[in-house]
């Protein structure tokens, strides 16, 4: 074989230092499946000194330099965060570079300029691993159902929440417990804000729905609700109905009058226990992607960690090698649909409301009359209890969430109801 193909690693923490591992662990392997050995040519890291396994030679502080130096041809960046990672990949690029990244957050922010970048410099830019890890899910996205026409993306993208909701939903324990157990456990992150609030997820979101509907769309797009508010109350109330509370991220074409548009949002919602992401447990993650051609597929797997996260970086890191031997240039991204992100109010979904009303006659035609108000359908209504204590679950159709969240807010006026105690938007049901 010639001349190795030369990587430059950026970032050795949890992600970075499993690449450095598998890289080595595999590299006879990694050399017959690309056809030249692959190296690393040098590990970025703010820190030398707590590297004490990365040969010493490796290691610089100046990923800059490192990035553009003559002989690396394919840079990793699984550092994270907005900058510098922004500047070193487009410094890579600039430099003709192919590059694979682990960063949600960046390409959810950026991935428009960063993808134009590299169809101009004719590099690859892959990014498998940032979004539900090791689960491949954006390569079929960009090339197996290249061909389809996507409806619906929607999933469990954040393993930190999905492992809270879980522990609440097998406990019975509050938001708080659950959260403390799974800093234990060691899922959730010191400071699990962006877990918790649903930025990770919702960055995740922005990524999917640019690839599925061929349409530029950044976190800052995405309509974002986390699980903080999510109650034991809320957990119970779901499995009443048949139902378990996830953390989905939803992304769906929407047609209208001046033609389609696509909502994408996350936000916790009641899902049937027979839904397929019901099912998912723990920190994984899972997928369940809606095409005209193809139908119903479901991705599941390992959406976290280092290991799992390395092997996407791997399989992007061989892809991108082959391109470079062979003068190809994998899939960009395309944003020709030029579809706009619908907004969360215009946005049909179905709301699970619970309310505690004072069982008196004509009670249950108030809070109907409610709904038809604001032109809310109600699917199913059902009441428990009677004097003082009765309880209404109401299940509606779908209508424009404004239209639901004012309903719900003038549910909490009436005299008739003494209080609301979990309101949640349901997904799945037929
Ligand atoms: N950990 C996971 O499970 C997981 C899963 C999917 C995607 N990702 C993504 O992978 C990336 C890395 O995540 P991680 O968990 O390995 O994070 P990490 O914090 O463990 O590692 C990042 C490393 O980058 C280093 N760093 C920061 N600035 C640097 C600079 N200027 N030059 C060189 N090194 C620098 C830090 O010191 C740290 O060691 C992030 O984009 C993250 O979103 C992580
Ligand atoms: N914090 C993320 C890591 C993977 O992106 C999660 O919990 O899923
Ligand atoms: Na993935």
């Amino acid at each position: 074989m010639s001349d190795s193909l030369k990587v430059a690693l950026l970032g050795c923490g949890t992600v970075g230092s499993a690449v450095l591992r598998l890289l080595s662990e595999q590299a006879d392997d990694l050399a017959a499946r690309v056809g030249r050995r692959v190296e690393v040519a040098g590990v970025a890291v703010r820190r030398p000194d707590r590297h004490a396994g990365v040969p010493a030679e490796l290691l610089t502080t100046d990923a800059e330099a490192l990035v553009t130096r003559d002989d690396v041809d394919l840079v990793v960046e699984v550092i994270g965060g907005i900058e510098p990672a922004r500047t070193l990949l487009l410094a890579a690029i600039g430099a003709g570079k192919s590059v694979v990244s682990a960063n949600k957050a960046l390409l959810a922010e950026d991935g428009v300029a960063l993808h134009a970048a590299a169809a101009d410099a004719g590099v690859d830019l892959y990014y498998e691993a940032a979004v539900a890890g090791a689960i491949p899910l954006l390569r079929p996205l960009r090339e197996s159902l290249a061909g389809d026409q996507l409806r619906r993306v929607v999933g469990i993208v954040n393993g930190t929440t999905n492992y809270i909701l879980s522990r609440m939903a097998e406990t019975g324990a509050g938001f708080g417990e659950a959260l403390a157990e799974a800093t234990e456990a060691g899922y959730a992150e010191a400071d699990p804000t962006a877990d918790v609030d649903g930025f990770d997820a919702a960055a995740k979101a922005a990524i999917l729905a640019s690839l599925a509907f061929h349409s530029p769309v950044r976190s800052s797009d995405v309509y974002r609700e986390g699980i903080a508010a999510v109650s034991a109350s809320d957990v119970a109330r779901a499995a009443e109905i048949g139902c378990t509370v996830k953390l989905l991220a939803i992304c769906e074409r929407v047609a209208g009058e001046d033609g389609d548009t696509i909502a994408v949002r996350v936000h916790p919602a009641m899902i049937p226990t027979t839904h397929p992401l019901a099912a998912v447990g723990g920190a994984f993650n899972a997928v369940f992607v809606e095409a005209d051609a193809a139908g119903e597929l479901m991705f599941y797997g390992q959406g976290a960690g280092g290991e799992p996260t390395a092997s996407a970086v791997l399989g992007d890191l061989v892809a991108v090698a082959r391109n470079r031997l062979t003068g190809a240039a994998g899939p960009g991204t395309t944003g020709y649909a030029g579809l706009s992100v619908r907004p969360m109010a215009e946005t049909p979904t179905r709301y699970h409301v619970s309310l505690d009303v004072a069982d008196v006659p004509g009670v249950l035609a108030t809070v109907a009359q409610e709904f038809a108000a604001h032109g809310v359908s109600i699917a199913t209504v059902r009441q428990d209890g009677h004097g003082d204590a009765a309880t209404l679950v109401i299940v509606t159709h779908r209508a424009p969430d404004a239209a639901l969240a004012t309903t719900v807010a003038r549910l909490r006026e009436m005299d008739a109801v003494r209080g609301v105690t979990s309101v949640l938007r349901v997904e799945g049901l037929s």
